[in-house]
């Protein structure tokens, strides 16, 4: 293999040329909000001696930061929905500015197994549907704009001229592994054409909540990595990918590790003299009994709180005031300096033991609430470009809470939303009137990229069963009065099979055409267009 025909002093001279690109980088106003724990000189050693392939994602990723900034700047919102399916998303780009690719869709339908959003299918499952998805917006793209520049300048009014290349903003879950498969992750979103995606603090093949079994959730400083190797790779490629910091430690119920002392205040502990959780759960099993009713019966008898609340439980008024006001002086208090605290303020003993109540695998119970949300939120803010605190439901209080707060410190945050699963808003307290106005009053509060993650699972589904039923009951009659005359009867017609530019007829002609050697533009008035 030959050698590299660059000299030491030459290269050295790239390398300085990168670190200044770097530098300018970051500090343009595209990037000058967030902060690395690494120097440039330390990414543009990291890069390879010929640029990466990550135009199309900075496209597209600039295109987005543009739309929300002008959201954010109008008071406006954009709202999408989820799909994994280019044909849905080349109609969906008549209404909207954006496509979501949602990793529980493609659990669904995008593997060899499906499963529910246990994100537990290959890590490159979501990167290839964007690659598939945006190859796809590229292809309508190309034909639109050669379907248009074979008609004269005055006729092209008149045609479609839709924006195809709506920016994709895809699911990252949690990165699916060690730091170095997040990294291989971004790294193919990226050379897909994402424009922007979301990494999570859950645990890795823990992700339950959505059916309701508890939640868990990684320390702080575990989130943390993620969000920086994501942010390490985006800056290795020197991509303007946008990243969105999703954080699911609302309604969590365990965390993996006690490893950082940012969320001692929120892990319980057993304040009673009892045995551990998993001695009795081998118990009650040995003896047949009902282990959910064991667990909770052991959780009572254990009286589960968190440090401060035990202090509370034991101490006088004013025992527990200094004790508040000694823990405040510094942000975040581990266990032990709790302890320390309370053992010199506070007369009784305070019995709390966050051992005990360790599930089979380990975790830890935690006890989240929104000032955990938004200290997460707060730390993990300028790794990325905006924040999305998932609720499994929505809480109109505790979602005016998160946003205010954090708007407090980052006053020109962007926000995401996500009406996830199936949300009951009259259960949670709306009233219709609040969920007609409710894509818009978020809007307010800076929440300017709204999803709706799983349409393809209940929309669509709706739409198939709905047809499959009528297609039985009146066959080709059904399809004509439902599907096919609307179609056809609609100005602009809908994109279907018939209409040869939406199918890139014309496209394929000019392939033809431009190999026999002819010239293909303003050649429209030599077909027969009146289709359109
Ligand atoms: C957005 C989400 O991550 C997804 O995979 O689409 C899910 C969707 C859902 O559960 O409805 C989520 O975690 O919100």
């Amino acid at each position: 293999m030959p050698k590299l025909q660059v000299s030491a002093q030459d290269e050295q001279k790239a390398f300085e040329a990168e670190v200044a690109t770097i530098e300018k980088q970051w500090s343009s106003s595209r990037q000058s909000h967030l902060k690395r724990p690494y120097d440039a000189q330390t990414i543009a050693a990291l890069r390879n001696t010929i640029p990466a392939q990550s135009s199309s994602s900075s496209t597209q990723a600039v295109k987005l930061w543009n739309q929300l900034q002008e959201h954010n700047k109008n008071g406006t919102t954009e709202l999408t929905f989820g799909t994994t399916d280019p044909v849905a998303v080349s109609q969906m780009a008549k209404h909207q500015q954006t496509v979501y690719v949602s990793g529980a869709l493609c659990g669904f339908s995008e593997v060899a197994i499906p499963g529910m959003d246990h994100a537990d299918y290959p890590w490159d499952t979501v990167p290839k549907v964007v690659a598939k998805i945006f190859k796809s917006q590229l292809w309508h793209d190309q034909r639109q704009k050669q379907f248009r520049l074979r008609h004269p300048v005055e006729e092209r009014d008149g045609l479609e001229n839709w924006d195809y290349l709506a920016p994709i903003v895809a699911d990252g879950d949690m990165g699916f592994g060690s730091l170095t498969s997040t990294m291989k992750m971004a790294k193919e979103f990226v050379e897909a054409g994402v424009a922007m995606i979301h990494i999570d603090d859950l645990a890795i093949g823990m992700k339950k909540f959505t059916i309701g079994q508890g939640r868990t959730v990684v320390p702080t400083s575990e989130y943390l990595d993620r969000l920086t190797a994501v942010r390490m790779q985006f800056d290795i490629m020197g991509t303007e990918t946008l990243l969105l910091c999703r954080c699911d430690t609302d309604h969590s119920e365990f965390i993996t590790s006690v490893a950082d002392e940012r969320d001692h205040e929120y892990v319980l502990g057993a304040t009673k003299d009892v045995e551990p959780l998993q001695k009795c759960l081998a118990q009650a099993q040995a003896e047949s009994k009902d282990l959910k009713a064991a667990r909770e019966d052991w959780k009572k008898r254990a009286s589960l709180k968190t440090f401060d609340e035990a202090v509370e439980a034991v101490a006088t008024k004013e025992e527990l005031e200094s004790y508040k006001s000694e823990i405040l002086q510094e942000k975040f208090r581990s266990l032990s300096t709790r302890r320390k605290i309370a053992q010199k303020i506070v007369k009784q003993e305070v019995v709390f033991d966050w051992e005990l109540p360790r599930s089979s695998m380990g975790q830890y119970m935690f006890k989240s609430s929104v000032k955990a949300v938004v200290e997460r939120a707060l730390a993990a803010a300028t790794l990325g470009d905006v924040t999305w605190a998932r609720m499994d439901s929505p809480v109109w209080k505790d979602i005016v809470e998160f946003h205010t707060e954090i708007r407090k410190v980052f006053p020109d945050r962007l926000f995401a939303f996500g009406y996830t699963g199936d949300y009951d808003f009259g259960k949670a307290g709306f009233s219709d009137e609040q969920v007609k106005t409710l894509p818009w009053d978020l809007a307010k509060m800076g929440i300017v990229w709204q999803v709706q993650p799983i349409w393809s699972l209940q929309g669509l589904n709706l739409v198939t069963e709905q047809f499959a039923k009528l297609w039985q009951e009146e066959g080709i009659a059904g399809y004509l009065r439902t599907v096919q005359g609307p179609a056809l009867s609609t100005k602009p017609m809908t994109d279907g099979f018939e209409k040869l530019s939406y199918c890139g007829g014309y496209l394929a002609d000019a392939f033809f055409e431009t190999v026999a050697g002819e010239t293909i533009v303003e050649k429209g008035k030599a077909l027969n267009f009146q289709r359109h």
